[in-house]
């Protein structure tokens, strides 16, 4: 699992470390990391021309004694002064090794670009002349290392008030920072390096939270020796409508291909026939009234998507609220119970997964403003509701109150289109039912998800269907494939030993 923190908690952590070493130490080990990433960018150090913007604080500070670094093997290295001081030691080093102090209009001429404005000390929006420094450096298409945080992202919420440098690289110092990792700030950062500078041991809970691969591997459940299709994981799923019949097939698909060991689909006339000519192995129970007492038992329900939002499809979701077992609200479910919050009072878990319209729509809030602010916003609707939250969107992010937010990272631009959120209520609850918490379940869904929509684009348009085929493949690249071992291996394993 990965970590990121918050810049306070990166600050505490920093502040008891320094007090164990010589002054100085860290932003030395910063530099070195720093100048390194630099260098091999540059290709050639000898004669590479290099511009550093230097603010005020100690990320001015990294830049100045990296530049030093690069000077000294002969790299042609300016410093633009942008703040009303600069760090004095860095600058007397820097100077000392062969650097320049230059006007801005070197900028014209650099290789490469070395943002250290500001860092983690940065509050609000880019004042001038930093702004000003920002925009003409993002302009003139050299690439842009980062020192810490790219300026004008701010550290501990990925929000962007204005002018921001999009960095080639980032160079972060000690531990990632929570908004490197979550859009809008994340798609600023360009390619993460993190330089060690010995933080680890005094960092505290992390503030959020990335799935790895060799996490997923741990999680995914798999069917073991003596299971069956009851004990794998039943999966109900109430969605579509005599209106909109592709829901209920896209999210019986996502359940089908991410694991339930039974899909149980209950709907009317409409959706019924195409769920039916799409997935034979669904199980299914025709309604003719807006009720599941003859569904049969599940372990986790699917609510929502192309349901429609009218009487008939608030008492059927009544009826699965009413159940004893964790529900997935998703689409027109989340529109039903934002106008019926009574809906969500039940012991048994629940598990949202809106977009920021749908989740702007539950707690009365502004879709840009969340879009803007995605952390601040999830985080609050996890508390207010007591559910676990999946907020989709460019960085998809899983809260649930008292726990470390999880951010996905496998999405692909691709994804946003028609029909794949329906695709990940399935995979989510296919999940949920295979025994995984709403917390789990949603954030190992969002990396399947991200990553089988990755794999089915290759770069190119998907259809939302192409996701639910390429579950599978996305699995069995997490997994190696491998399962239990089968009787047969074991028998020979066991040969082999005698
Ligand atoms: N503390 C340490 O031991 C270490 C710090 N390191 C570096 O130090 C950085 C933090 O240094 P500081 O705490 O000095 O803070 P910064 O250098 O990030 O920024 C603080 C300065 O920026 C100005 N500023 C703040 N917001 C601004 C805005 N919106 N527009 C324009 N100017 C603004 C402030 O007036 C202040 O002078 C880290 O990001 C990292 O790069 C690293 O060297 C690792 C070790
Ligand atoms: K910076």
């Amino acid at each position: 699992m990965r970590t990121a923190y918050t810049a306070d908690q990166i600050r505490g952590a920093e502040h008891e470390l320094m007090a164990r070493l010589p002054e100085g130490t860290l932003m030395q080990r910063a530099a070195s990391g720093l100048a390194a990433v630099c260098a091999g960018l540059l290709g050639a150090v000898y004669g590479g021309r290099v511009v550093l913007l230097v603010g005020s604080g100690d990320n001015g500070g990294d830049a100045l004694y990296a530049g030093r670094l690069l000077a000294r093997r002969g790299a042609r290295v300016g410093a633009v002064l942008a703040g009303s001081r600069t760090h004095e030691a860095g600058l007397a080093a820097f100077v000392r090794a062969g650097g320049r102090v230059v006007d801005r209009a070197a900028l014209e001429e650099a290789d490469l670009i070395v943002d250290g404005l500001v860092g983690i000390g940065a509050s609000g929006a880019l004042r001038e002349p930093y702004r000003e420094l920002v925009e003409e450096a993002n302009a003139i298409g050299a690439p842009i290392v980062a020192v810490d945080v790219p300026s004008g992202v701010d550290a501990s919420t990925g929000q962007v008030g204005g002018a921001a440098v999009h960095a080639t690289v980032t160079v972060t110092m000690g531990a990632y920072k929570t908004g490197l990792l979550v859009d809008p700030g994340a798609a600023h950062t360009g390619v993460l390096e993190l330089v060690d500078i010995g933080l680890g041991s005094y960092l505290p809970d992390p503030d959020v939270a990335v799935l790895t691969r060799g996490d997923l591997d741990l999680m995914l459940p798999r069917p073991g020796q003596e299971t069956d299709k009851y004990r794998r994981g039943v999966l109900g799923v109430a969605a579509g409508s005599d209106l909109y019949t592709g829901a209920a097939v896209l999210a019986v698909g996502g359940a089908l291909r991410a694991g339930a060991g039974m899909v149980r689909y209950a709907g009317t006339e409409p959706p019924v026939t195409q769920v039916r000519a799409h997935w034979p192995e669904a199980v299914i129970t025709l309604l003719d009234r807006p009720s599941i007492e003859n569904v049969g038992r599940v372990q986790a329900w699917v609510l929502g998507p192309g349901l429609g939002t009218g009487d008939w499809a608030h008492e059927l979701a009544a009826g699965v609220l009413a159940s004893d077992v964790p529900v997935l609200i998703d689409a027109d479910g989340l529109t039903l119970v934002a106008k019926d919050k009574e809906l969500l009072r039940r012991s048994a878990p629940v598990l949202i997964t809106p977009h920021a319209g749908e989740l702007a729509r539950l707690i009365g809030a502004d879709r840009g403003d969340i879009e803007a602010a995605r952390l601040k916003y999830v985080r609050a609707a996890a508390a207010e509701l007591g559910v676990t939250v999946l907020l989709k969107g460019s960085t998809t992010v899983v809260a649930e109150d008292s726990r470390p937010t999880r951010v996905n990272v496998t999405g692909t631009p691709w994804l946003a289109s028609g029909g794949t959120g329906d695709v990940l209520s399935g995979m989510a609850g296919a999940l949920l039912a295979q025994g995984l918490s709403c917390y789990d379940a949603a954030s190992c869904g969002a990396y399947l998800h991200g990553l089988a929509g990755r794999r089915a684009a290759g770069g190119a348009p998907l259809a939302a269907a192409d996701v639910a085929a390429a579950v599978p493949d996305a699995i069995r690249s997490i997994t190696g494939g491998s399962t239990t071992a089968t009787r047969d291996e074991t028998i020979r394993h066991e040969d082999r030993r005698r």
